[in-house]
């Protein structure tokens, strides 16, 4: 069965649905919502539409496209995640995944959609699009696991032009991946040397840890040479996958929005912050001031905020 957009997967037996039910994963926000109410894989098609030149052409020229959007119903949402209907156009986020083959983009993409390993929806579909809430704000997300190195059917050039942000994905236990990683940053530049988009560097399988060949400071420090953020995740043991999608929307925001908006969000988000947090943040300031390195490492640990420019 195809999942598509107007949420025809919702169909079929009462019995089919229990178990449809049963193979929808968790998901960093809570409990994976039904795929008929919320996240699922996009059809194909409106993918293709998505991709036209035309849209591309708009994408490029900073305007919003009509993004393929399921057909939901209203109301139910949960505490942090809502139906993906219910955002205006302008806060569609497009997100693109990258990576070597293998390093866990897909496995990232299906924690965000909240899809099981070994569901159909995950034969189905490579796009997951869903509502989020960052610092009390909600955000639609359109992540796209389309990158494929050889044989592409999404052309890299189409890829480079239509995300509003970029997730780099390489494995901690690769080397390759982590060299492929600085290639595509280098092509992204190129693709989009005037656009400001925001670029996430992932070090992901983190819980593999005896077989690392990729050190978090070899990680960081790729991202300050090549101006992006930072962060490490295991997609296995779901460990900061919340952290880093939230963060590409801040990210986004930090670009997009006034500074005024940025400004109430953060102080809002730091009137929720726990006192062990603010705490580490406190000290993260002392050991940065009182650092010889001191650019450097104010540098290299703001790459690791992905809510700070
Ligand atoms: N231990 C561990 N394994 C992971 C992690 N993330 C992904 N994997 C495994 O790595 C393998 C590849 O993961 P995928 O998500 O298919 O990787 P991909 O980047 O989408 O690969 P392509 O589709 O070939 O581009 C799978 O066996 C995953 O289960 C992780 O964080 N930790």
């Amino acid at each position: 069965m195809t999942l598509n957009g107007n949420g025809s997967a919702a169909g079929g037996s009462r019995g089919a649905g229990r178990e449809r039910e049963r193979r929808r994963g968790s998901t960093p926000w809570g409990p994976a919502p039904p795929l008929h109410r919320r996240s699922m894989p996009v059809d194909e098609r409106d993918l293709q539409a998505a991709l036209t030149p035309g849209a591309l052409a708009a994408a490029a020229a900073g305007k919003e496209t009509q993004a393929p959007r399921p057909d939901w119903p209203e109301g139910g949402s949960s505490d942090s995640l809502s139906s993906g209907g219910s955002g205006s156009d302008e806060s569609v986020y497009k997100v693109l995944l990258l990576g070597a083959p293998g390093v866990g983009k897909s496995a990232l993409a299906r924690i965000f959609g909240g899809v099981e390993d070994g569901s159909e929806a995950e034969a189905a579909g490579h796009t997951y699009d869903r509502s989020i809430t960052v610092d009390g704000e909600e955000a639609s997300l359109m992540v796209y696991d389309i990158w494929e190195q050889d044989g592409a059917r999404w052309l890299p050039g189409h890829c480079m032009a239509m995300g509003d942000a970029y997730v780099i994905v390489y494995s901690i236990t690769d080397k390759g991946s982590f060299e492929k990683a600085s290639e595509l940053r280098v092509q992204l530049r190129r693709a989009r040397q005037t656009d400001n988009v925001p670029i996430i560097l992932v070090g992901n399988k983190s819980d593999l840890v005896r077989s690392r060949e990729v050190s978090v400071d070899e990680g960081r420090a790729c991202a300050v040479v090549f101006d992006c953020k930072f962060i490490e995740t295991s997609a296995a043991l779901h460990h900061n996958v919340q952290a880093l999608f939230e963060g590409v929307v801040r990210q986004i925001r930090l670009r997009r929005d006034s500074k005024e908006d940025n400004a109430r969000r953060q102080a809002g988000t730091r009137r929720r912050e726990s006192l062990g947090k603010k705490a580490k943040r406190f000290l993260g300031r002392i050991v940065a001031r009182n650092s010889r390195k001191m650019a450097f490492r104010a540098k290299s640990k703001s790459c690791h905020d992905l809510s700070v420019l």
